[in-house]
């Protein structure tokens, strides 16, 4: 199998605090993989390993067979690997195509003198950068808010278009912090039709969801954390029916329940 991301051992503890211990994982290219588990597992601490926003204490992690070693946060995105944030993080007061441009702006090469005189270079790598926002927003049925205002926006179509803001960069690895979060089950529904398409056009994604019916519709594979540690990982079907994750994760609720969204 070809993995894009291999983890192993990763550890990561603030003061007394082990959020990330000895974590292992790997994610096959072109696969949606789910990291879930309760609140305060160690998740989002392990995507901001992943993404240089925390520095590991121990342990290794290998994209496309090489070392993500002493990478500033722009290298990452260089590399091809790009978050989604859990709280909506788009530019509200500009429109959606210039949000989706500023999503691919790494791309564009021209110097400072190319805009000082606005020369023609620079006019014709924007207006490719503007070709390439619509046409990806076409391509996922949001062409027709290309020109509104972020902040008019439901919060269900922002939740799409920071995902699109992230493809935008065309990077190789897509993870996603919980992106039906806030989302009604409609929005949610919607959004799990969204990811799979992502995955059809040949995304690797790794995804942190709460949403667990979403989670089991969509993923490949899913690892499951608590309290810092690997509690089971497998396919879908596997996990759901394994012992410690209805202890630890669901406690006494059946799975069933959880998937099919039921209060405890
Ligand atoms: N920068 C930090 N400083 C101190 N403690 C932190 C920091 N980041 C995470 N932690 C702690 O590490 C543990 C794991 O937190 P993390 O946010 O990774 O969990 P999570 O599984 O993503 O939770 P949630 O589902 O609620 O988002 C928690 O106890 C948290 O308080």
């Amino acid at each position: 199998m070809d993995d894009i991301l291999t983890v192993n051992g990763l550890c990561k503890s603030f003061g007394g605090i082990a959020a990330v211990q000895d974590i292992s994982m790997r994610i096959p290219r072109g696969k949606i993989v789910s990291l879930i588990g309760p609140n305060g597992a160690g998740k989002t601490s392990v995507f901001n390993l992943l993404t240089g926003f925390y520095e590991k204490d121990a342990g290794t992690i290998g994209f496309e067979g090489a070392p993500l070693e002493g990478l500033k946060a722009y290298d990452y995105v260089k590399r091809g690997i790009v978050r989604t944030f859990q709280n909506v993080r788009l530019y509200s007061a500009m429109s959606v195509l210039d949000n989706v441009m500023v999503g691919n702006q790494y791309r564009i090469r021209y110097s400072p003198l190319d805009i000082v005189f606005n020369t023609r270079r620079k006019r014709r790598v924007e207006e490719e950068s503007r070709t390439a926002a619509l046409a990806l927003l076409e391509e996922l049925g949001l062409s027709h808010l290309a020109y509104e205002r972020c902040d008019a926006l439901s919060y269900g179509q922002q939740k799409k278009l920071e995902i699109v803001r992230a493809m935008a960069s065309a990077p190789k690895l897509l993870l996603l912090d919980e992106p039906a979060a806030g989302l009604n089950p409609l929005e949610s529904e919607e959004l799990s039709v969204f990811v799979a398409h992502l995955i059809d056009r040949g995304f690797t994604i790794l995804l942190i969801e709460h949403d667990i019916s979403l989670v089991m519709s969509i993923s490949d594979y899913v690892y499951v954390m608590d309290h810092g540690r690997m509690l089971s990982e497998g396919m879908p079907e596997q996990v759901q029916r394994d012992p410690a994750v209805i202890e630890a994760y669901i406690g006494k609720r059946g799975m069933q329940d959880v998937i099919a969204g039921k209060s405890p």
